[in-house]
């Protein structure tokens, strides 16, 4: 069985994109995800999206980690497909609505509204998320925030000095996060700028992340280090978070189609269920 497939980013954070409302897709589990997503033996990809029909939006959107863990959101792919949907679109995802609008700046994308309860986050018991008297190693005091998906975030003098590679699984699966969290180290460099980098729930150190970049923005306008219009920087560039008067996370930034290929199922371990 061939499948086409949309090779995407969002600032070097990279996609698979299966379209299921155009034909026909194997169900997609772990394994088949993880395959496709490994950069040695299969495609390579940050994450796999796969696109399917909605009762309730334009479309739904599922999102796979390249460990084949399924997520509830991801702002980067969410332009991406905005980008291919061509025009507005509301996306259902596991963590709700999302609203993309292809603008001039690139597309902008409506993400929620946030959440700060120790058990939306959610954490293994109660705690003051806005000053968590946590630490690991030199990261101290973080804020957790939830945009959809897990994430705590950490304010440094300079993100580039930390080993997130060694810091960052450490903290992404430390108990303290029942659905693991994403790992973000950021420093303030001006009251509307931040320079961010992630360590991924399921995917490890990206380019960028966008629900980061959402989590990173208004973890730092709770603590009042910034303005509600602030520019993230990420290793692979900027996104523009702003946290509107009506509590609702928009995100605006670029999104690139890379190229466009087909794969044979049966190459990456697609259990092809042959309808009876
Ligand atoms: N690793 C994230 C999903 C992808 C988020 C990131 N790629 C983004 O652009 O938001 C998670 O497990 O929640």
């Amino acid at each position: 069985m061939r499948i086409d497939f949309t090779k995407m980013h969002g600032l070097g954070n990279d996609f698979i994109v299966l379209d299921g409302r155009v034909h026909a897709l194997p169900p997609v589990d772990a394994a088949f995800a993880s395959a496709l997503a490994d950069r040695h033996t299969g495609i390579g990809c940050d994450q796999l999206i796969v696109l399917e029909p909605s009762m309730d939006a334009d479309f739904r959107m599922r999102i796979f980690n390249a460990d084949g863990s399924e997520v509830e959101a991801c702002g980067n792919a969410t332009r991406a497909v905005g980008l291919l949907h061509g025009e507005p679109a509301r996306i259902e995802t596991l963590g709700g609505l999302v609203i993309s609008t292809p603008t001039d700046g690139g597309i902008s994308v409506q993400m929620g509204k946030p959440r700060f309860d120790w058990n939306a986050i959610p954490l293994a018991y109660a705690m003051d998320t806005h000053a968590m008297p946590v630490a690991w190693e030199e990261l101290v005091n973080p804020i957790a925030v939830n945009v959809g998906n897990p994430h705590v975030i950490f304010f440094v003098a300079d993100p580039y000095a930390i080993d997130m590679a060694r810091i960052g699984p450490m903290i992404e699966t430390d108990p303290l996060f029942p659905e693991r969290i994403n790992v973000n180290v950021a420093g303030i460099t001006a009251r509307d700028a931040i320079t961010l980098r992630v360590w991924e729930r399921g995917a490890g150190l990206t380019r960028a992340c966008g629900t980061g970049a959402c989590a990173t923005a208004i973890g730092a306008m709770k603590r009042g280090l910034v303005d509600r219009r602030v520019t993230v920087t990420l290793p692979g560039g900027p996104l523009v978070i702003e946290w509107r008067e009506d509590n609702e996370i928009v995100m605006t930034g670029p999104a690139t189609e890379a190229f466009r290929g087909s794969f044979d199922a049966a190459d990456f371990g697609a259990h092809i269920r042959i309808a009876i």
